[in-house]
């Protein structure tokens, strides 16, 4: 098995005295989709915010080999800018880098390149959020809240096109999500986050049949 892209060992995470992560330890290796779900308040943006350097530790340890993107909940679109200046903003250390590249990744979005962002549909803008992410070249990416307001069918073509990027460039997909049935569907291995800590984790097909899980997060009996 290839060795892990994210890292995180034994973290905590505090605000003042409050303890937001507590002991977090979970990894996600380059081709693999892995899911983290949790209710609201369970500590998965501290987690984000952690990994992308934004807070730091206050005891155990993230790493993540090569660069890591990060896909925002809500898309965060430039609505005046078009597509293209938007997927160019996702390289702003190499502002000659060509967006052709992500064309190809996404065909969905060369008919619209030059239409203003705003105008798109969410399912569009979300593709958009990613192809930016994509811009960057990144080993990993973490995705917040896809699936948030999207249609079925419009989150299966998004997931499509993970599934191609986790198996031709071995990208490492860390899906961060509060739809757990959608989450579990989409995703090989999952962490269940409560109240900053770890209760769960397994293959997506033994949580999907843990009675503590199909309660909590799946509505019904397994
Ligand atoms: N800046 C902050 N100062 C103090 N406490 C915070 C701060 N940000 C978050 N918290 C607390 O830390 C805990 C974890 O919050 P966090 O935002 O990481 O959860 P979350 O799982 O991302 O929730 P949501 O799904 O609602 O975004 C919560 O109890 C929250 O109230």
């Amino acid at each position: 098995m290839s060795d892990p892209v994210i890292e995180v060992e034994e973290l905590t995470v505090r605000y003042g005295a409050a303890v937001a992560l507590d002991a977090v330890s979970l990894s996600v290796r380059a081709g693999e989709m892995v899911a983290l779900i949790g209710p609201n308040g369970a500590g998965k943006s501290t987690l984000v915010n952690t990994l992308s350097g934004i807070l730091s530790p206050a005891s155990g340890r993230v790493t993540v080999t090569g660069r890591l993107a990060h896909v925002p909940e809500g898309r965060q679109m430039f609505g005046s800018l078009t597509v293209d200046d938007n997927l160019r903003l996702g390289a702003w250390r190499d502002r000659d880098r060509s967006t052709g590249r992500i064309y190809a990744i996404l065909p969905e979005l060369e008919p619209v390149r030059r239409r203003r962002a705003g105008l798109l549909s969410g399912g569009q803008q979300q593709m958009v959020a990613l192809g930016r992410a994509l811009m960057g070249r990144p080993r990993a990416l973490v995705i917040d809240e896809m699936s948030l307001g999207l249609a079925p069918l419009v989150v299966a073509g998004l997931a499509a096109h993970l599934r191609a990027l986790n198996a031709e460039e071995g990208l490492a997909v860390l899906l961060i999500e509060q739809n757990a049935r959608l989450a579990l569907e989409l995703c090989s291995r999952a962490y269940v986050l409560e109240a900053g800590r770890l209760v769960a984790h397994g293959s997506a097909a033994e949580l999907a049949s843990s009675p503590a899980v199909v309660a909590a997060y799946l509505g019904g009996a397994a």
